[in-house]
């Protein structure tokens, strides 16, 4: 299969670009980064592109791809509401390219997304915690958002009530963003690469799980699995762990 990689320069692009190389079934055939040409995908047969580029810039990219005819792998984050619905009106016009966006591509940090949902429901509190480097563009990450939002959903289909808070003055920002109901804290620290904590507590006890990307390594065995599955699923598909079987 022929692989391009936007983002070819970056810390996951340049780890996705030798994991493709690796790969018996997959090419490298265009590495792409800021200032290049785009069209150079098209040019050199492409079938499916990966993305790990910046929230500014990925729109412009899966545009392109989805005008091209060409399966996108997305790892870049910074996707709300509307962007995934203009994602699907670009789709309809070309239904046989499929879109995966995946806020994560690490396993653990998918089984720590799921672990947490399921528990969700049997705790009166649950708070998120995500701690990455500082060059990241965004906050909360999209792991961090994606995480809460399947907490939320949990939690109103289980009927749990409101969680407790009874803060009535502290400084803007102290109690984290409220992502549904779910309060989301993030840090930037030196030295980390991407952490998540997911904080659940009820009388008497608490529970915490926790995943670690120690290295950007991680990331690549889902980015080639998504590059391996996204021509059998056209449409927009958003997490990975649609083409896992995890159930
Ligand atoms: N889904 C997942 O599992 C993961 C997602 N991510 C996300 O992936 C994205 C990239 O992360 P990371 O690799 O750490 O970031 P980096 O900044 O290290 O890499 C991004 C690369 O994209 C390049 N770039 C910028 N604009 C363009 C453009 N228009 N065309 C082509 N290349 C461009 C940058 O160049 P320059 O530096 O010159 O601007 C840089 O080389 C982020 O949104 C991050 O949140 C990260 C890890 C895992
Ligand atoms: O920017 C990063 O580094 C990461 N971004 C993704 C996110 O926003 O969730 C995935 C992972 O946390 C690393």
């Amino acid at each position: 299969m022929k692989v391009g990689v936007l983002g070819a320069r970056g810390k996951v692009g340049a780890e996705v670009c030798h994991a493709v190389e690796a790969a018996a079934d997959t090419e490298l055939v265009a590495a792409v980064d800021a200032g290049d040409d785009v069209e150079q995908l098209a040019t050199a047969g492409a079938q499916v592109v990966v993305d790990f580029t910046h929230p500014d810039v990925v729109m412009d990219h899966l545009r392109f791809c989805i005008e091209h005819g060409i399966h996108a792998v997305v790892g870049t984050t910074g996707f709300d509401r509307s962007r995934l619905d203009q994602l699907e009106t670009w789709l309809a016009d070309a239904p046989e390219v499929g879109v995966l966006v995946a806020p994560n591509f690490s396993i653990g940090a998918i089984l720590m997304m799921r672990f947490a949902a399921v528990a969700a429901p049997f705790f009166e509190s649950v708070e998120v915690v995500e701690l990455h480097h500082p060059d990241k563009a965004d906050a909360p990450s999209g792991t961090a958002q994606r995480t809460a939002e399947m907490i939320a959903a949990a939690r109103r289909e289980a009927g749990s009530a409101p969680m407790p808070d009874a803060t009535s003055t502290g400084l803007d920002g102290a109690r984290g963003a409220d992502v549904e109901g779910v309060r989301v804290h993030g840090l930037r620290v030196r030295g980390l690469v991407a952490h998540q904590e997911v904080v659940l507590g009820a009388a008497g006890e608490t529970l915490t799980i926790r995943h670690d990307s120690l290295d950007r390594v991680s990331f690549t065995p889902g980015v080639l699995t998504g590059v391996r599955s996204i021509a059998a699923h056209p449409g927009l598909t958003v997490g990975l762990e649609h083409f896992l079987d995890l159930d």
